[in-house]
């Protein structure tokens, strides 16, 4: 998977976005395949043959990918279109439009922890020996889609708009019946209570994970080897069991440094 500058002009410069579409915005390893997996099956209202019969990113295509680009000219009608563009790079037409927009988010620590497991199994990217080396990548934005600190802020920005949300991994793990109904509202699309139940129950870790066209296997080989997974663990706070104690407080530390002057109510996670 590359993303050449001339690619990303085009994506910026010409795509359309309409005021119909959704837009499903992350940094990665935030659980944005959770997320696109919850928002098909609201619109499935609960039916599982959709999301278990064409591959995730099929069905809210990547527009910073080729395939996911050529894909969406293509579509017809209302489009989910997924993204971990920052808000920099998006397409302009999209500022112009009253497209709706979900960015989610989540504890960076977390983030970060996942994204190590995520891309050292990647074949299209540079890997990290280490987490430890990860942890120098990350804190420096020197990582794929940059710095998560920028584009937490960038998408941020947005928060006072009638078409953006934002919700976080933490939220979706505490109350996902809550954060269903959030998006439900925030989408104008009702369900009723044994639809939002198959909901949860599809978009659940287990469900995701035994999903072949949710889970990534199918990319096994081309872009991920053998023992790569998108479903790793699936919880909150597991960076405690990898930072050290003065990683902790280096991160600590920038978090602050970077995040201080926004309310502190957007970042929901106990650490
Ligand atoms: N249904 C689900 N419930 C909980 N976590 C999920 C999930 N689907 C994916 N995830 C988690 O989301 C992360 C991947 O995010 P993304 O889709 O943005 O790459 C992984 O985190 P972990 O590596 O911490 O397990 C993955 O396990
Ligand atoms: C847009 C390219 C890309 C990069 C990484 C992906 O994985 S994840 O969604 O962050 O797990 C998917 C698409």
């Amino acid at each position: 998977m590359e993303f050449p500058s001339e690619h990303l002009r085009e994506v910026q410069e010409d795509f359309i976005i309409k005021d119909e579409d959704v837009l499903l915005l992350t940094y990665p390893q935030s659980g944005t395949n959770w997320l696109i997996e919850t928002v098909c099956l609201i619109y499935s209202k609960g039916d599982p043959k959709w999301v278990q019969s064409e591959p995730i990113w099929d069905r809210s295509p990547w527009v910073e990918t080729k395939h996911g680009y050529e894909l969406l000219k293509e579509k017809e009608g209302p489009r989910l279109i997924s993204s971990h563009l920052p808000v920099q790079l998006f397409p302009k037409s999209f500022f112009k439009s009253k497209a709706k927009m979900i960015y989610l988010i989540r504890n960076p620590r977390d983030v970060l922890v996942s994204g190590y497991f995520f891309w050292r199994s990647a074949k299209f990217v540079k890997r990290p020996q280490s987490l430890e080396q990860y942890f120098e990548w990350f804190v420096e934005g020197n990582v794929v889609f940059g710095s998560w600190f920028d584009h937490a802020r960038g998408w941020m920005s947005m928060r006072d708009k009638e078409n953006f949300l934002i919700l976080s991994y933490e939220e979706m793990k505490w109350d996902m019946r809550s954060t269903v109904e959030k998006i439900c509202q925030f989408l104008g699309k009702k369900l009723e209570p044994e639809e939002l139940n198959s909901v949860l129950k599809n978009s659940s870790f287990q469900a995701m994970k035994e999903n072949s066209m949710s889970n990534y296997s199918l990319l096994k080989g081309q872009y991920f080897e053998e023992n790569g997974q998108l479903l790793r663990k699936g919880v909150t706070g597991d960076w405690r069991n990898y930072f050290t104690v003065a990683q902790a407080e280096t991160f600590d530390k920038l978090f602050q440094e970077k995040m201080a002057d926004l309310p502190q109510d957007l970042f929901l996670w106990k650490q």
